[in-house]
């Protein structure tokens, strides 16, 4: 099942402030990168594509590859509805219900995804062990450090192996053993799934030949394409 996402001249602003202007940029499977300074517009463009927020003007067509016996292969346009339930975001600062404990706050997830019930619990409990947050799942959200709040906002994106996942800012505050689990994870979901990651921290972009990069400024999308050409980029527009 092989998605797209395309922007097409996608403004958007708050007030009398344009935040994006003019848009235009696909998104593919594989992992995107969206560099910028802070305030360049990265959660705005992040929140667009997520469905958080909608264009002012352009728009944002969301498509799926189909291969049919009658028809042969043509892609289909996706509604917001659909859409909205392939879509695995993490926002940035991330909270969560500051109440409930780790593991009822991710059961409760699991449901809303969708997650078949007989699979919520195991499903759960792996993701616990392996991220290292299992003797803290009965701890409320709430009291809980900034990287272990982190690590929940991106199991409770990941879940259901999403396949479009859209993370901003994912690996602020996490330490060396939960970032290397995570970015096994979403190389995983890379092969299947849409991914796309703002950050600020260079040395976290995986120049592999199958990941991409977006450079914003002001709003204004400077750069999509290859990762291999983060150098030449940064040296063209400034580093971050
Ligand atoms: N509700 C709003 N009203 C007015 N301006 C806003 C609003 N939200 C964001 N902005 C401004 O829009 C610009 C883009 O913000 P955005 O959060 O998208 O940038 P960013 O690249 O994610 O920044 P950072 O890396 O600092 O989080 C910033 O200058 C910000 O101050």
């Amino acid at each position: 099942m092989s998605l797209r996402i395309a922007l097409n001249d996608v403004a958007y602003s708050q007030g009398t402030t344009k935040l994006i202007n003019d848009a235009t940029c696909t998104f593919t499977t594989g992992i995107t990168y969206v560099v910028g300074r802070n305030g360049a517009g990265k959660s705005s463009l992040l929140k667009l594509i997520a469905t958080a927020a909608r264009p002012d003007q352009g728009n944002i067509i969301y498509t799926q590859l189909i291969r049919d016996d009658q028809a042969g292969m043509y892609r289909k346009q996706l509604s917001v509805e659909e859409i909205r339930t392939m879509i695995g975001f993490m926002p940035q600062h991330f909270r969560g219900h500051s109440d409930m404990t780790i593991e009822r706050y991710l059961t409760y997830i699991a449901y809303h995804k969708g997650i078949p019930y007989r699979l919520v619990k195991s499903s759960i409990e792996k993701w616990l062990q392996e991220s290292g947050l299992h003797e803290l799942r009965r701890r409320k959200l709430r009291t809980l450090s900034g990287g272990q709040l982190q690590s929940v906002g991106l199991i409770q994106a990941l879940l259901n192996q999403p396949r479009i996942c859209i993370l901003d800012e994912p690996f602020e505050g996490l330490d060396n053993h939960e970032k290397s689990f995570f970015k096994h994870a979403l190389n995983r979901l890379a092969f299947h799934s849409v991914i796309i990651i703002s950050t600020h921290l260079l040395e976290e972009i995986e120049r592999s030949e199958n990941n991409s990069l977006v450079y914003i400024d002001e709003g204004t999308l400077r750069y999509c394409g290859g990762v291999d050409e983060v150098d030449n980029v940064l040296e063209r527009f400034g580093d971050l």
